[in-house]
């Protein structure tokens, strides 16, 4: 195939900043497999709830990609917004009343603590950060570093916005990575680990794939662009389990959309996830997890080309696809390096989305260490 890999258009980070990332990401997934390790000693299966720690992983990889020595203190960062999820979805399950969000409730009270606290980490960090730059002891090849500097020439522009941007910017930045970047690849490998349970033949070739390529060394950049199979199990999971299930987009102007007319302000709703399942894009089998329908690539996979956006389309689309891949294929390959797993018997399938699709009751796996 070959293709698969390169369908996607190539976007930031550049090959350059994916292979300096390379390390961190293999320390993060080193941390998780070694505690598996840890968990599953002897010859008995462990079984552990491998939601939690894929959100766990996900979120030191990317303290670590956004601030390089300072991760330990952004770490909080996506603690905090876990608990600010979980009250914004229990907020969205009550009747609307219109500027509920105001009253001083405790979960209102516990939100604008939350996201005052994220602010004081932050400024925290970016202060810290651009005194070490000022004095020239700080580099700029992390996320933050490469806003800053962007901050730095908007100062020296006297304020104009169109040089840089401003303190407030590089805040909102350092949040939206989080929340766009976490949950997002942590659902994609818990969802892929639960598939490849249900499909231990998928397990061994992805498995096979892995070994043959890396043996037992630590996965580098050029072998992880050769996975294969790997790659088409990631692409049927985004398929059949897209994290983000739908896009909204707002008409700004009057709008003539497949011979409908809109007013300005109308909201539009795609539905990925309902694209991903339809069986006259994808043919009667559309329910059914076939990664090899990916062997030719993307664009070949379904009938109506192209019919696969998880990660959006267009000018919006996904920054971080490439990096939350690479991120995949490192810690799926680390783990099947080390593991074979399958379901527990505690496990209930229910793939439910609050925004995200997750999985309901938790995603119960027995990880047996391979020998
Ligand atoms: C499996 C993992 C991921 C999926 C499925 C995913 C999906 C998406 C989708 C569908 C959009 C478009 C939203 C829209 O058009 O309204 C988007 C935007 C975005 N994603 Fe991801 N994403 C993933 C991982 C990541 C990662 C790891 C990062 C950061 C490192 C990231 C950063 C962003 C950002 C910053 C945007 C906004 C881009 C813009 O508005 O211009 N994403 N993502």
């Amino acid at each position: 195939m070959g293709q698969a890999q390169e369908d996607h258009q190539p976007c930031l980070p550049s090959r350059e900043a994916q292979e300096r990332m390379l390390p961190a990401f293999a320390a993060c997934c080193t941390d998780l497999v070694d505690r598996w390790e840890g968990l599953a000693a002897g010859d008995a299966a462990c079984e552990v709830d491998v939601w939690p720690d894929m959100e766990n992983l996900t979120g030191d990889v990317i303290s670590r990609a956004a601030f390089g020595s300072s991760y330990l203190e952004g770490r909080r960062i996506f603690q905090l917004q876990g608990e600010q999820i979980e009250l914004t979805v229990l907020a969205m399950n009550k009747i609307h009343i219109p500027g509920y969000l105001f009253f001083p409730t405790k979960a209102n009270r516990r939100m604008r603590q939350i996201a005052a606290e994220i602010e004081r980490i932050l400024k925290g960090i970016i202060a810290k950060r651009e005194n070490a730059l000022r004095a020239g002891e700080a580099t700029s090849d992390d996320l933050l570093g490469l806003l800053l500097e962007s901050n730095m020439a908007h100062t020296r522009a006297g304020g104009n916005s169109k040089a840089g941007i401003t303190t407030d910017d590089v805040i909102g930045e350092c949040k939206l990575f989080y929340f766009a970047g976490m949950e997002t690849t942590s659902v994609l490998l818990t969802w892929t680990m639960i598939v490849l349970c249900m499909h231990p033949e998928w397990q061994d070739r992805a498995r096979d794939e892995v070994v043959h390529v890396f043996g037992d060394r630590t996965p580098d950049y050029d072998g992880l662009s050769r996975l294969r199979i790997v790659t088409m199990v990631l692409y049927e999971v985004l398929r059949l389990y897209t994290p983000l299930t739908a896009l909204q987009r707002k008409t700004y102007r009057p709008t003539e959309l497949g011979g409908v007319r809109y007013p300005a302000g109308v909201v539009l709703m795609l539905p990925l996830l309902s694209v991903h399942h339809d069986k006259e894009v994808w043919g009667a089998d559309a329910h059914e997890f076939r990664p090899e329908r990916f062997s030719e690539g993307v664009s070949k996979a379904s009938v109506d080309a192209p019919a696969f956006f998880p990660f959006g389309w267009g000018p919006r689309i996904c920054v971080g696809q490439n990096f939350a891949l690479l991120e995949a294929k490192m810690g799926l390959a680390m783990i099947l390096q080390r593991f074979s797993f399958d379901l527990s018997p505690s496990y209930t399938h229910a793939p439910f989305t609050v925004g995200l699709l997750q999985p309901e009751h938790g995603a119960q796996v027995r990880l047996k260490r391979l020998q």
